[in-house]
């Protein structure tokens, strides 16, 4: 088990990198603590799999170092690096039987056939998989397969770490959850560093306690899921979490007037005071505010927004209004009866809830 800790890290597969776009992963510092059950999501092109390969050692990064519990690795070969990865699509030797497939790892480095045993028997219980230990690999479903993959990435408990690359897209649905819940449960019975890539927020929030979150080569925040949901470090985080993501608006600063798409926005002195300095800096301007934060109100109370509902999305135990201020829509999760609304509606956008953003990053509004 280990600390892997990532300085300076950067790499490009042009050979003469000359611009930001020829990076892959643009220049970063980040430490996975040991013992950690994380999850690195994003968009496909984002650089996931470039920096969960530079981690196990299947590519040597072009800048900066990688280092195990202090120990520069960059050189080192993956076999050396003592990492498990479970990939995909699932890597079993199909003439083996699911028995010597979960302990080939552990044969391989010379383990004891009374602990190759008791590890087998334990990881194949944690998987359901003992009815199967004696049916030949060849024999079993895509999902048996891919649950003997992980047992064997996860058989081992003296690895540094392990890195799951997207390891349920085989999955049938229905197995999906009960998978990730297992993992969930295996990470909190090894406490080994589990390192999970995804492009799926709802996968990477079951496994991990917490989530970098990686956009165009970058790792745009780092935390648990809570801190993404409430608190977006970057307008790309905002959009990306949740369902539907975060609403965005554009003010416009009309003297101490704040307006969005041509409505007085209520605000404190101290936003309207991060606004302006905001201003100084660049044109760049977003105010953020989750569907699930805003809230309907009584028509003609102070302080609200005049909207049109536009449509409702009937999603069972909720709904999903689009509302449109002028040009700017925007959306509105009710919890009950927004089935009922149509035409003008009054909404309360919290300010506890509306975040600044300057060039896509979000600002500390200044108490
Ligand atoms: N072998 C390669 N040679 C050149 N460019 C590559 C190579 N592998 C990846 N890239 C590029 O590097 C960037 C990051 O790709 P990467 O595969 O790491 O992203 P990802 O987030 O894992 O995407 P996906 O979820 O689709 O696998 C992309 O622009 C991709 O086109």
């Amino acid at each position: 088990m280990a600390e892997i800790r990532l300085s300076q890290l950067a790499h490009s597969y042009s050979a003469s990198p000359s611009k930001r776009s020829d990076y892959a992963i643009e220049q970063m510092d980040h430490v996975w603590e040991q013992g950690g059950a994380y999850a690195l999501l994003g968009p496909s092109g984002c650089g996931k799999s470039t920096l969960l390969n530079i981690i196990s050692g299947l590519l040597v990064p072009s800048q900066g170092e990688v280092r195990f519990d202090g120990v520069m690795v960059n050189e080192l070969p993956p076999e050396e690096r003592n990492i498990a990865q479970v990939f995909q699509f699932p890597v079993v030797y199909d003439t083996m039987t699911v028995y010597d497939n979960l302990a080939f790892p552990l044969r391989n480095v010379k383990t004891p056939e009374e602990r190759v045993r008791e590890r087998v028997e334990e990881v194949a219980d944690i998987l359901d998989l003992t009815d199967r230990l004696a049916s030949k690999a060849r024999n079993l479903s895509a999902d048996e397969k891919q649950k003997v993959s992980m047992g064997r990435g996860l058989v081992r408990d003296d690895v540094a770490a392990i890195l799951f690359d997207e390891p349920l897209t085989v999955i049938d649905p229905q197995l999906k959850w009960k998978l990730r819940r297992k993992l969930k449960e295996i990470h909190q019975r090894f406490a080994i560093t589990m390192i999970y890539v995804t492009h799926d927020q709802l996968e990477a929030s079951t496994f991990a306690d917490k989530i970098a979150v990686m956009y165009d080569g970058r790792i745009v925040q780092f935390g648990t899921p809570r801190e993404l949901f409430e608190s977006p470090a970057h307008t790309f985080v905002g959009y990306f979490i949740g369902s539907p993501g975060m609403n965005f608006f554009t003010p416009c600063i009309d003297g101490d007037n704040i307006l969005i798409d041509g409505q007085h926005l209520e605000l404190s002195a101290e936003m309207r005071r991060s606004l302006l300095d905001a201003r100084e800096r660049s044109d760049n301007l977003k105010l953020g505010i989750r569907p699930e934060f805003i809230e309907l109100a009584e028509d003609g109370t102070s302080g609200t927004l005049s909207a049109v509902v536009d449509h409702c999305q009937d999603l069972g135990t909720y709904s999903i209004l689009t509302l449109a201020l002028n040009q700017a829509r925007f959306k509105v999760r009710v919890e009950e009866g927004g089935l009922a609304l149509s035409g003008r509606v009054s909404v309360r956008f919290p300010e506890r809830w509306l975040t600044l953003y300057v060039d896509e990053s979000r600002v500390e509004v200044a108490s």
